[in-house]
Parts: C-alpha cells; structure tokens; sequence
C-alpha cells in the first residue's frame, strides 16, 4: 500500500483548471520529484496535498486513512510533512524556538522536553551552533536549513518539499542534496520534491511526476523521463536551454 495516494485530483481557480484529473502515488521511503515548466500546477499539488487548497474533485489518502477532507494541523499530525517556495519561519523568534513549533505537533511534552527536542533535530543536521540566535541573522542556505529542520521535527512520514534548493549555492546544495539522501534513507522517509535544478532532479529522485499546464504528461526514472518527447517538448516551449535537461 502507498504511503501518500491521491486520485482523480481537479483544481480550477474561476476559468483556469490548474489540475487537471491527476493521480499521484508515493512509497514508503521513496524519492520522488514532481517537475514540470512554471505555472505547470506543482505547487497546486503541493497545497492540495497538504490541505492548503481545496479540491475541486479527488481523494487523498495518507497510509490507507482518507485525508481529503482533514484540515492541515491533522495532516502534519498524521504524518505529512512540508517546506515552502519562500521560507516562513517566525522571524521573532530564535532558531530553536522556531524548531520546538515544529516538535510541538507532539502533544503531552513540557516546555523543557520540546526544547531538548528541538535541540536533538538540530544537531542531527548540523545547526546546533545556530540554537540561539536569532533567525534574522541566519544566512539565506541556513534558514532554508532550519526550515527543513522544524519540518523533520514533526516527524513526518512523507515530506513534500517545495524548491528547497532555490537561492543556494552550489555548496549548500551539495549539502542539501547529502542531507535530503541521508534522511531518506535513516528514516524511512518517502520525499516529494519539487525542484526547477535539474542536475538535483536527476541525482536524487527515483522517480518523476511531470505535470505540464496541470496535466500529468510523463512519469518514469529520470533515464525515462529525460528521454520522453513529450517531456523535453514541454520544456522546449518555454525554452529548452533553461530547463537543463
Ligand atoms: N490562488 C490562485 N488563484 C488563481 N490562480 C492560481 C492560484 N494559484 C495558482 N494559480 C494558477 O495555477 C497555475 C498553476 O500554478 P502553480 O503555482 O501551481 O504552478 P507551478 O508549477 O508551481 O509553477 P512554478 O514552477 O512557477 O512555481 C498557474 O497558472 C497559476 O497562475
């Protein structure tokens, strides 16, 4: 059984039909990117996946529970996990603070258990140093980082990561791409990534979703799906060089 299963999935903002009967499974402890040129309905998946956006029409079930309906607090507590295109993290509080918002999605702990928590993430992902300080003063890569990190605290099941790599540079990407492997693979995580890198794409994911003008128009490995007509037509249109497939 799929872990993440959505099916028949429609959205249609006033004239436009931005998903169009979109099916999309994910397996326990797979890595699968969700590509396709911009405007294509990604982030759309993403926020009807998670409860963001209502469905026009389609079910959703996470683990065999029918989730379509559950509002996004009890997604994240059943087990699904997210980042945004443009970071939110709290900018009045500290890192760690921003992490324990994370941790909190576990109910019955103490103040004192969240923040050692939190603390633990952080280390596991190499930010420790950062506990205290206050987001503001983060490097761009590190608050992306941090951001990763409060949504791990929730302990997710699958993690659905909208353009993480966005705005790093080569290194912090090397280390994203190291740290996204590692997760994956320790936890058992399965990982929806959208992501316009497609050196990234192509390195990381064992499946892809292309979606293009909200339609599902390929799905395979990435050996498949770069060699797919249909796909580099898609890219093509808005400039093949760009793409980098
Ligand atoms: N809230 C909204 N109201 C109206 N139209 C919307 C809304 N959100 C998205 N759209 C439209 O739906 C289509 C899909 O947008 P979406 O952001 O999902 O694409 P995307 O594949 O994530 O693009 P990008 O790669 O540029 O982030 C676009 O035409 C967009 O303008």
């Amino acid at each position: 059984m799929s872990i993440l299963r959505a099916e028949g999935i429609s959205k249609r903002f006033g004239g436009l039909l931005a998903l169009s009967d979109i099916d999309i499974r994910v397996e326990e402890g797979e890595f699968v990117a969700l590509i396709g040129p911009n405007g294509a309905g990604k982030s759309t998946l993403l926020n009807v996946l998670t409860g963001l956006t209502p469905p026009t029409a389609g079910h959703i079930a996470l683990d065999g529970r029918d989730i379509t309906h559950a509002s996004t607090h009890a997604r994240v507590r059943a087990g699904l996990g997210r980042t945004f295109q443009r970071g939110r993290l709290f900018g009045r509080l500290s890192v760690i603070e921003n992490v324990m918002t994370g941790v909190a999605n576990r109910p019955g702990r103490s103040g004192r258990e969240l923040r050692e928590l939190a603390r633990a993430q952080l280390a596991r992902m190499g930010l420790e140093r950062f506990a205290e300080h206050a987001i503001g003063s983060l490097s761009y890569g590190n608050s992306r980082m941090v951001e990763l990190t409060r949504a791990l605290a929730c302990e997710p099941r699958v993690l659905l990561l909208d353009e993480p790599a966005a705005g790093l540079n080569s290194g912090e990407v090397e280390d994203l791409m190291t740290r996204l492997r590692a997760i994956s693979t320790e936890r058992r995580l399965a990982i929806v990534l959208i992501e316009h890198n497609m050196g990234m794409v192509m390195r990381l994911a064992q499946r892809i979703v292309v979606l293009n003008f909200g339609s599902r128009i390929a799905e395979g490995t990435p050996a498949a799906v770069q060699a797919d007509p249909a796909v580099l037509a898609a890219y093509l249109g808005e400039g093949f060089s760009h793409a980098g497939l």
